[in-house]
């Protein structure tokens, strides 16, 4: 067609292709279960006036099934659009598609878990609402597209600003088939054991349920401005005593059987507190946290 109309067509290009050459390194923002995310500028024209995005890597180069669970990750995100879920910006492909990396949009203000400690002072209990309210709202439209997060957590919801939260973080997120209710719980190391509910940590089972049991321990993290010093590891710890290495998982399920939960955090209303009867651990989800 060029020769016929003499006019080049215009190249076409994809916003969520991004080229390694132009993506520079800042700062670590996180380290995680099989990778690592990094505060990149895409600066293209070089000049520093490019865009600052999230990138989501692999740490080795292994090209084990940790790249497919990136790749499943991108997957999922690119296909999730909503005002309480961190948006999908593109991939990057390392030396032609060997590695890949996950672009996100970048929030300076971090997570809840940063942000409530330093801004504690100008936080309303009524703000802390607001925002357990979007991260329901994110997780029901994620239930809503048929996948499971599995690790809900305040240091996976991030801040866009004081008054809108996004949750920003899917790396142990699982689709569930339309007929299956449930995903099997498979890597067991570093599973976030203390935002588990019974059924993970008994029956390795993980359903939607359990995603709401989480978010009851979420919102304890947002009643106690996430201080360290009451985060829940910290008051299990504190329960049974220090670490027991692999006996930890066990004297957890042990400690939830006999009825045993994180307490009332300081000025917390009842209304929120709402100490569910603790039903006998079973193997459907219970959702009372
Ligand atoms: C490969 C798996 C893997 C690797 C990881 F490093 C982590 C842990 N990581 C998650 C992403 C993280 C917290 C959230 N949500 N974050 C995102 C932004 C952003 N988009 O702006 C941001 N901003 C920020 O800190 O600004 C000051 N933090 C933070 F990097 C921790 C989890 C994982 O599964």
């Amino acid at each position: 067609p060029a020769m016929v109309s003499g006019v080049v067509p215009l190249q076409e290009i994809d916003p969520t292709l991004f080229e390694s050459r132009f993506l520079r390194k800042i700062r670590e923002l996180g380290e995680g279960h099989y990778g690592k995310v990094e505060l990149c500028m895409y600066d293209p024209h070089g000049d520093q006036t490019g865009q600052l995005v999230a990138v989501k890597s692999l740490k080795s180069e292994s090209e084990g099934p940790e790249n497919s669970n990136l790749r499943k990750e991108i997957n999922t995100m690119r296909e999730l659009y909503h005002q309480n879920i961190v948006k999908y910006k593109g991939i990057c492909n390392e030396e032609g598609g060997m590695t890949i990396k996950l672009i996100m949009e970048y929030l300076p203000a971090g997570s809840l878990k940063e942000y409530l400690p330093k801004n504690k002072a100008q936080t309303s209990q009524h703000r802390l609402l607001h925002y357990a309210v979007q991260i329901c709202q994110g997780m029901d439209y994620l239930g809503s597209q048929n996948y499971i997060h599995r690790d809900l957590a305040a240091r996976n919801v991030l801040v866009e600003n004081e008054t809108l939260v996004k949750i920003g973080d899917f790396g142990l997120t699982k689709s569930i088939e339309d007929n299956a209710d449930y995903y099997t719980v498979k890597e067991e190391q570093d599973s976030p054991v203390y935002w588990y509910a019974p059924e993970c940590l008994i029956h390795r089972k993980f359903y939607k349920a359990s995603d709401v049991w989480s978010f009851g321990v979420t919102l304890y993290e947002l009643m106690t401005y996430c201080d360290r010093k009451s985060s829940p590891p910290e008051m299990f710890q504190n329960m049974i005593g220090r670490s027991h290495g692999q006996m930890t998982m066990a004297r957890l399920v042990k400690a939830l059987e006999d009825g045993w939960r994180l307490s009332c955090p300081p000025s917390c209303p009842d209304m929120i507190w709402v100490q569910a009867p603790v039903t006998p651990v079973t193997q459907n989800p219970s959702s009372c946290v």
